[in-house]
């Protein structure tokens, strides 16, 4: 009894509890962090004169710079021992860790490294505190909307992800309460504090809106590197652009083992300029999902449909083609669809809509070729000539016509699947709603108007094409 009384007392001096204060704006786990720059300087890491941390961004916190810097210039360099990163060989920290790691589904990567994270949040004598006080203490993913604002997100997709991560959020509380529950004092991996689903999704999140994939520094099979998810303090206070200013590198300093990882300027920063990094060419719905914002006119948003016979039917008929044959192709045409993986034994029929391509290059050759019937026109050219918008035409103008007007009607039905019109979202917004609510909506008008954009492209080639397949009267 003494003994056990004893760990109790003896584990409380050395557990930071996973409840939050109420801390300064905005909202940061402890209420006066320490300061990071001076931290990473203290570790030996450089951190240029010129960059400061600003409260006030558009994005929350953010790093700024204080004068004029040239292109090349290093402004952040961390040394190896600063990133947190999990590590699953022997170095792990803790067994129990890594066995709770190994549960975690691929997909939901961030859940990973959010253990470990979690894992120094709960010790108070963490090495990496001054940097886990500095993290939010709430973070705007969809795992934390209410239930309603989820429903309005009015997008089945990205609702399937979202339903998926709570639950798995809740059957991992239970599976980590049952796998902990006669673990000694000494041996728990989280100083003895219960984990529960808020706690999970809190870590998860922190992951997910601020980690890097970055070469790791063991080499694997093959003699190529591997990609280890890293935890980067203060140049995680980066905020993202497609046209960034800062890049991250990685350097070699001698040792196997000692990777540097820098970030410099990508081009020249001008006083005051934020710096931002690129978190990748993403869509809404990933950006959403993992980093909990929506970016306006994203060029690399999609919409993602079914390839599924009856509605291409449906659609094609609706753009004015007399019988189409989507559900009955002939061999040749079914054996062009099992090369583009839309049929056969094991097909891939989720297709996309937007983004870079415009139309996806399978989806696109599936109904040039569907919609041609000719063998012969249809061989003239490889599935890559198919696949391709920037071909113009090749199976012909009334059949390109024919395609784009399929697509646009398939674009007509998607739009349908959302309850409401962008008018009415503008409105809604007008009249002020919760930050979780606009959110949603902000989303699904995205969502929307990348929809109306490529109607609006496709729409401009068919007149183009018309106006080629009508010789004009002289
Ligand atoms: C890596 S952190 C950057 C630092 C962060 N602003 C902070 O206050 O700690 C990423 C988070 O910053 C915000 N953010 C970064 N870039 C953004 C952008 N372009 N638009 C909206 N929010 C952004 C989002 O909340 C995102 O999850």
């Amino acid at each position: 009894m003494a003994t056990s009384k004893l760990a109790i007392t003896s584990l409380a001096a050395h557990i930071r509890p996973f409840t939050c204060s109420v801390a300064s704006q905005p909202s940061r786990l402890a209420p006066h962090p320490p300061d990071l720059v001076r931290w990473i300087k203290r570790e030996g890491g450089f951190v240029h004169h010129a960059v400061k941390l600003s409260q006030d961004t558009p994005f929350g916190i953010g790093l700024i710079s204080t004068e004029q810097i040239a292109q090349g210039t290093d402004l952040i360099s961390l040394p190896p021992h600063v990133p947190l990163r999990f590590r699953s060989d022997e170095t792990a920290p803790s067994p129990l860790l890594a066995a709770l790691a190994r549960r975690v589904p691929g997909e939901l990567w961030a859940m990973k490294l959010g253990l470990r994270l979690l894992q120094e949040r709960a010790n108070a004598d963490s090495f990496w505190w001054p940097y886990i006080s500095n993290l939010p203490e709430t973070y705007t993913v969809p795992i934390f909307f209410p239930g309603e604002d989820i429903k309005n997100l009015q997008y089945a997709p990205l609702l399937h992800q979202v339903n998926k991560r709570c639950r798995f959020l809740l059957d991992f509380e239970r599976e980590i309460r049952q796998t902990l529950e006669d673990v000694k004092a000494s041996d728990h991996p989280f100083s003895g504090q219960d984990v529960n689903a808020s706690a999970l999704g809190w870590t998860m999140s922190a992951v997910s809106t601020r980690a890097f994939r970055l070469h790791g520094n063991r080499k694997v099979r093959g003699g190529s590197s591997d990609h280890v998810l890293m935890m980067l303090p203060l140049i995680d206070m980066c905020n993202h652009s497609f046209s960034p200013n800062v890049k991250i590198i990685q350097e070699q300093d001698g040792s196997d083992s000692n990777t540097l990882v820098k970030v410099v300027a990508e081009t020249q920063v001008k006083e005051n300029d934020p710096l931002l990094l690129n978190y990748g060419c993403l869509s809404n719905d990933f950006f959403l999902l993992d980093y909990g914002f929506v970016i306006e006119s994203n060029p690399y948003d999609t919409i993602e449909l079914k390839y599924d016979e009856g509605l291409l039917d449906a659609a094609s008929m609706a753009a004015g083609v007399a019988s189409p044959k989507f559900s009955s192709p002939a061999p040749w045409q079914h054996q062009l669809l099992s090369q583009l993986n839309l049929a056969g034994k094991m097909p891939n029929l989720k297709v996309t809509i937007g983004g870079q391509d415009t139309v996806e290059g399978r989806l696109l050759a599936a109904i040039r070729i569907l919609l041609s019937g000719e063998l012969v026109e249809v061989e003239k050219h490889d599935l890559e000539t198919l696949k391709s918008l920037s071909s113009t035409a090749p199976l012909g103008i009334a059949n390109e016509i024919a395609a784009f007007r399929t697509v646009i009607a398939l674009c007509v039905i998607a739009l349908s699947h959302f309850p409401t019109k962008i008018m009415e979202d503008e409105g809604i917004l007008k009249q002020g709603v919760s930050d979780t609510a606009e959110l949603s909506i902000k989303y699904r008008i995205q969502k929307k108007s990348m929809i109306i954009d490529v109607m609006k492209d496709l729409t401009r080639r068919v007149k183009l094409l018309s106006a080629q397949e009508t010789p004009s009267a002289s």
